[in-house]
């Protein structure tokens, strides 16, 4: 094995460079003969389109593509004429850009290296060499393999031509969705948790996903796993090291005693994170606000409002929405599924009775309720049914838990006199709205980005969201397992307690079960990422 690696680095600075797919190093070790090529921008015509290759044929691809006889400097962009390969045909100028990959000979981009090393010294001085490629080569490629960026123009014409002259170069093959994200994480550039934060940062549809999506993608989440893992691993090594050599053996005085209370700690740890694990879930799949209050109140013009688009009819006719009508909206930056509801009264006919209790249904699922009355019609009984049935017995929930999950809107604040008073103090806590003249909508907005960030949780601050019910799950049997340490007295069972905790966050840094997630997370990708 030194040898060879003495091979490596010996390399003689004028040799010639190694481009093609048969005489690459490194990444074929992987997937044999196997580069991937694909469009990694949207479909459609644009500006500028990308198109990357990644594998150990991506250096043949760019010198057939672009007659350059070595890869431009590593990461830094140089315009050609790219030209099919078999005819010749000038295809359109490019930006070209060469990430030499992990293994990648180092004088492809620009660098050469010339260092001895004999039998006797290897052990000692190999790492330090290796550091100092690794450091002369910087950042490596986002798979960890030899990749070509092609920034061409976005017309269908020219993509399908640069695509098709890559499938004509020898070893490449087009990828599949997921793949170039799939190498990167089979050459380790990736952690798990990272995967599904750019599986989430790329179905980021509001300000707050992006945010926590970058932040797990940052790796946020996967070091505070492995944080933990590594107190799991320390505790476990104490705990064998008790049994194989026990009390007497000069083992240190309280190993046990520290163990217990390293785990208390990551007890207190794993379940303030588990609390706040709806929130994480929320932020990533839509927090539940329903819109209910009784008929012709204006729920709909208010869901429609919010949407900015005709989800539901609107009429002066009370009972009009007869069964809930689902939205996905972006509320102040957060992720949101806005239900409008069917107006709450009794003694309406069956069919509007059967979208009452959907409604009352939907009531319990919400995250958030905007219940709303007419303003002009407050002494109604259905206004008072509303009050006394929903609207109270949220109020007084609010105060037993501390958490506010009603908001109570006021609408048609325009048909109220002008010397009428502006709200009555007998009602609980409420915004004045119209729906007509947009008057209150700021308040609102301000209201529920309020609500909304207690609920998903803000994604800018504090310590990194669980977004998954599998991050849940497996921290959940962790804490579990660290129960059942706490509760034997037998050192045997505490280290196997142990050993299953560390199994189960090993769920979250990487291991156990991981090509099953994979599956899962690359259904979410496009091909090209
Ligand atoms: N003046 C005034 N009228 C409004 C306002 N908001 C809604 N309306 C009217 O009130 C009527 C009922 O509105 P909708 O939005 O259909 O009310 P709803 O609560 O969905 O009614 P149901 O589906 O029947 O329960 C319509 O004629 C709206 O134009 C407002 O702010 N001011
Ligand atoms: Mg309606």
């Amino acid at each position: 094995m030194w040898r060879g690696l003495s091979a490596l680095v010996t390399r003689p600075a004028s040799a010639p460079l190694r481009l093609c797919a048969r005489c690459s190093t490194g990444a074929e070790s992987l997937v044999p003969g196997s580069t991937i090529f694909a469009l990694s921008s949207g479909q459609g015509r644009c500006a500028i389109a990308v198109i990357r290759t990644s594998g150990p044929a991506s250096g043949l691809a760019l010198r057939s593509l672009t007659a350059l006889r070595e890869p431009p400097p590593a990461r830094s962009a140089c315009l050609r004429l790219l030209r099919h390969p078999c005819s010749g045909e000038p295809l359109d100028r490019s930006l070209v850009l060469w990430f030499p990959g992990e293994g990648s000979d180092p004088g492809a981009h620009g660098v050469c290296v010339r260092v001895s090393v004999n039998l006797h010294q290897s052990a000692r001085v190999l790492p330090i060499v290796l550091t100092m490629l690794f450091a002369i080569q910087g950042p490596q490629s986002f798979t960890g393999e030899d990749c070509m960026e092609l920034h061409v123009h976005g017309g269908p014409a020219v993509v399908s031509g640069v695509l098709q002259a890559l499938g004509s170069v020898p070893g490449l093959r087009p990828a599949k969705a997921g793949e170039f994200t799939r190498r990167a994480f089979a050459h380790g550039k990736l952690s798990l948790t990272e995967v599904e934060g750019l599986a989430d940062l790329i179905h980021a549809e509001t300000e707050a996903q992006r945010r926590q999506a970058l932040r797990q993608l940052d790796g946020e989440l996967s070091q505070l796993c492995q944080g933990w893992a590594k107190t799991l691993t320390k505790a476990l090594a104490h705990v064998e090291a008790y049994i194989d050599f026990g009390e007497d053996d000069n083992l240190e005085e309280g190993v046990l005693e520290q163990v217990d209370r390293d785990v208390r700690a990551l007890e207190v740890a794993l379940s303030s994170h588990l609390r706040d694990a709806r929130r994480g879930q929320r932020l990533r799949s839509g927090a539940n606000v329903v819109v209910a209050g009784p008929p012709n109140a204006g729920k709909s013009s208010l869901v429609n409002l919010l949407s900015q688009k005709p989800v539901s009819i609107v009429s002066p006719e009370p009972g009009t929405t007869r069964d809930i009508l689902e939205t996905p909206v972006d509320l102040a930056g957060f992720p949101v599924l806005l239900s409008d509801t069917a107006g709450l009264r009794e003694g309406a006919g069956a069919v509007e009775q059967e979208g009452v209790r959907r409604a009352r249904q939907r009531l319990e699922q919400a995250d958030i309720i905007l219940g709303m009355l007419d303003a002009s019609d407050l002494a109604s009984s259905s206004s008072c049914s509303f009050l006394d049935t929903v609207v109270a017995p949220l109020v007084a929930q609010s105060h037993d838990s501390g958490r506010q999950r009603l908001l109570l809107l006021l609408n048609k604040s325009d048909l109220l006199s002008a010397n009428a008073p502006a709200s009555s103090t007998a009602l609980p806590p409420h915004l004045l709205l119209s729906c007509h003249t947009g008057a209150g909508m700021d308040a609102l907005l301000q209201a529920l980005k309020t609500e909304l960030a207690a609920v998903c949780g803000d994604p800018s601050t504090g310590p990194p969201l669980l977004t998954r019910a599998r991050h849940q799950y497996h921290l959940q049997g962790c804490l579990d397992a660290l129960g059942r340490f706490q509760l034997t007295t037998d050192l045997a069972l505490a280290a196997e307690a142990l050993r299953q905790a560390r199994r189960q966050l090993s769920h979250l840094t990487g291991g156990g079960g991981t090509e099953e997630i994979l599956d899962l997370i690359f259904q979410d990708f496009c091909v090209g990422k």
